[in-house]
């Protein structure tokens, strides 16, 4: 039986780069998952999301630009070193996300931010439903003007990188989901 779309969404799921394979996929899915990004939902058609994807060589400069931020905030440390190579090699590509402002200055930064969030939700949706892991990180630089004019947007005019997309091929079990309440606690009805 074909899966519903509640099933999809309910299976997405965060699967960090220490569990995947290390192979590296067909950008082809990647463009699916870009094609998925590119259909949500805008205030204005602005259309606010920017990808950048860092995959084969390319991962090396993202390493080194990873780390080199990593050392404004915490100085030198090999141990943190390795753990974004180790993160960024497991990845088969990682799509560093970002919110370009439009011209319109009636939409608001907030409402271009949640753009982006549900471009990413799109993409991630796609992953998970072709088995693959994805996980969304933002850490520490994930929103700072070093890290957003380095990957090509500006700061200066209120753009902003929003973390990264991690993807690769993961072929273990699937992880269930938690939550730690269901929808009911956070959901009032009013029927008058
Ligand atoms: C905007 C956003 C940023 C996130 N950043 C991080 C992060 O920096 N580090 C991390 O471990 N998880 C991060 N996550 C993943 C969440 O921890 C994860 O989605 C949550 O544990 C729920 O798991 P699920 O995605 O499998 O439902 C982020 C998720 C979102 C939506």
């Amino acid at each position: 039986m074909e899966k519903s779309i509640t099933t999809y969404i309910e299976q997405r799921r965060t699967i960090k780069p220490d569990k995947y394979t290390g192979a590296t996929l067909d950008d082809q899915v990647i463009r699916e998952m870009l094609e998925a990004a590119n259909w949500a939902p805008t205030h204005g058609y602005t259309e606010p999301w920017r990808f950048v994807i860092f995959t084969e060589e390319g991962k090396e400069e993202l390493i080194q630009l990873l780390y080199k931020l990593d050392v404004a905030e915490h100085g030198e440390n090999e141990v943190r070193y390795a753990k974004i190579r180790a993160r960024v090699e497991r990845s088969s590509h990682i799509i560093a996300i970002g919110m370009r402002r439009g011209e319109n200055p009636k939409i608001p930064f907030i409402e271009e931010a949640q753009a982006v969030a549900a471009a990413v939700q799109n993409m991630w949706l796609v992953a998970s439903g072709k088995g693959l892991g994805a996980y969304w990180s933002t850490g520490s630089v994930g929103y700072s003007n070093e890290l957003t004019d380095a990957l090509g947007w500006d700061s200066s005019r209120g753009d902003s990188a929003m973390g990264f997309l991690y993807v690769g091929e993961y072929k273990g079990e699937w992880p269930q989901g938690r939550r730690i309440s269901g929808y009911t606690d956070k959901v009032r009805w009013n029927r008058g």
